[in-house]
């Protein structure tokens, strides 16, 4: 008989997880049993990625730094030593079990540039079928604030994408997210099952180690990530590594969406336990839910399964170049549309000028911008002249003397590759196709952005809205990758 679909399991893990935080010493005992999980993972047929983090931590001890220095060179320095250092750790612990690996270096540069993306997938697909498991850090010796991840939550969420992984595991030093601080709330549930991440409204006070850069916060943003690009995401104590065997095996025995009365994933093994490591938790985790069908908690303590929250997978997965048009790019600019281009969009008609309200930013063609639908436009004091010259101006009265063209609130829908840069299309905006030519003096294409150029957030192309009224900045932290918003996390 067949057994269950093997899967592809990405595992990320944090420098505390694998490094002492006050002495730097690799944490072994931890290592080992990660190696001696994935190797099973990987005897079970899985296929497996690591994402670990440490090069830095392990940089530290190596050269008897007792502080993390603020310098980026400095950092880089010691990232470059302690890469070198970790690789050597995990591929002597592998070794023993004759488990080849290898080691994948990213930028975000790399991802941007599609051709390297690409490339960056290929080799990756070509190793998981050579039965090797890769090992991927953020090239930090190359990597500036600009071009930088910022943090290993967010590229293992873009990894477990590029390749199609099944499951991502974060994994972290507390066992799930909990509805309440644990630490204040000793009646605090956790959180077992988060359908739908778009309606979880988590406030994840926490900053993160003192050698790492990710926490609580990235980690719902890395889980915003994979399952909108389908990938099942679980949050879990690192401390236990090979409880990602029981909730993989558990898991693949439940594939389809569990029904309300089972879908809560049992509980942690002892209550003593649990109590025990809420209160070792990491941070201030409390998670509020604003609908009490989206996730479940439960009490129950019948099961072997270890503690988890596990994020379902959107069921309208965005993938490939799509999934790289939203993730993968850095927005230069914002294009503001209106509701009637938004509902063409969504039927599947590229993005004519008449339909934009505004532009924001400076790009060239084929850069990427947020595509954000406006409420409303102004009361019109828009006014088209046609000049005695035969151009076409337009010229936005505004009212409010704030220069937009449109007012209430605006929500990001996606993002979009233009054909045109920000200075042309300040100029077609709100226009015929037909008066292209005449505006612009050529015109390359009857649309701002072809349908194929345009990728929406999971939710937004089916007409729904951010579950809280929320302003197009606070989308974007959420949304948004963090290092390419304001100024970017440092090593
Ligand atoms: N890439 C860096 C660490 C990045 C980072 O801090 O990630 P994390 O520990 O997951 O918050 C390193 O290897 O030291």
């Amino acid at each position: 008989m067949k057994g269950p679909r093997p899967l592809g399991v990405v595992i990320k893990l944090g420098t505390s997880s694998i490094v002492d935080e006050k002495t730097h010493e690799p944490l072994l005992s931890i290592l080992t049993s990660i190696v001696e999980t994935a190797v099973k993972l990987r005897k079970d047929g899985h296929k497996v990625i690591i994402v670990s983090s440490g090069a830095i931590g392990v940089g530290l001890r190596r050269m008897d730094v007792e502080k993390r220095p603020k310098h980026l060179s400095k950092l880089q320095a010691l990232a470059a030593i302690g890469q070198c250092r970790l690789l050597s750790l995990w591929d002597s612990l592998f070794n023993h079990l004759r488990q080849p690996i290898a080691q994948i270096l990213l930028t975000r540069s790399d991802i941007a540039d599609r051709s390297r993306y690409l490339n960056a997938q290929r080799t990756i697909n070509e190793l998981l079928e050579m039965g090797v498991i890769p090992i991927v850090n953020e090239n930090d010796t190359l990597a500036v604030s600009e071009i930088k991840f910022g943090d290993n939550d967010t590229l293992s969420a873009i990894t477990a994408a590029m390749v199609h992984a099944d499951l991502l595991f974060l994994m972290t030093d507390v066992d799930c997210l909990y509805d309440k601080n644990p630490r204040t709330n000793p009646d605090a549930q956790p959180i077992e099952v988060v359908e739908d991440i778009g309606s979880l409204v988590a406030d994840v006070s926490t900053a993160g180690s003192s050698l790492g850069t990710g926490g609580m916060s990235t980690k719902i943003v890395a889980a915003r990530l994979a399952t909108s690009a389908g990938v099942t995401t679980v949050i879990t104590r690192s401390s236990s590594p090979g409880n990602i065997v029981k909730i993989v095996q558990h898991i693949q025995a439940s594939r389809s969406p569990p029904s309300p009365a089972t879908k809560a994933n049992q509980p942690a093994e002892s209550s003593t336990d649990n109590q025990q490591q809420q209160q070792n938790t990491e941070a201030l985790v409390h998670a509020t839910v604003d609908a009490a069908t989206t996730t479940t908690t439960t009490t129950n303590n019948h099961s072997k399964i270890p503690l988890h929250t596990r994020f379902l997978p959107s069921p309208h997965p965005v993938r490939d170049r799509y999934f790289w048009i939203l993730h993968g790019l850095r927005p230069h600019g914002t294009i503001y549309i209106d509701q009637g281009a938004y509902k063409a969009l969504i039927g599947k008609a590229g993005l004519l000028p008449v339909g934009v309200v505004d532009v924001e930013g400076v790009f060239a063609q084929q850069e990427a911008v947020r595509l954000c639908v406006v409420d409303r436009k102004k009361n019109s004091h828009n006014n088209n002249n046609n000049n005695n010259n035969g151009t076409v101006s337009t010229t936005t009265a505004d009212d409010s003397g704030s220069g937009k063209s449109w007012e209430g609130v605006a929500h990001e829908v996606g993002r979009a590759l233009t054909n045109y840069s920000s200075a042309e299309i300040a100029r077609i905006k709100g226009h015929q196709s037909t008066e292209i030519e005449k505006l612009l003096g050529y015109a390359d294409s009857e649309y701002v952005a072809q349908r194929e150029s345009i990728s929406f957030f999971a939710g937004s192309a089916r007409g729904s809205r951010p579950a809280t009224p929320v302003t197009v900045r606070e989308v974007l932290d959420v949304r948004g990758l963090g290092g390419y918003e304001g100024e970017g996390a440092v090593l």
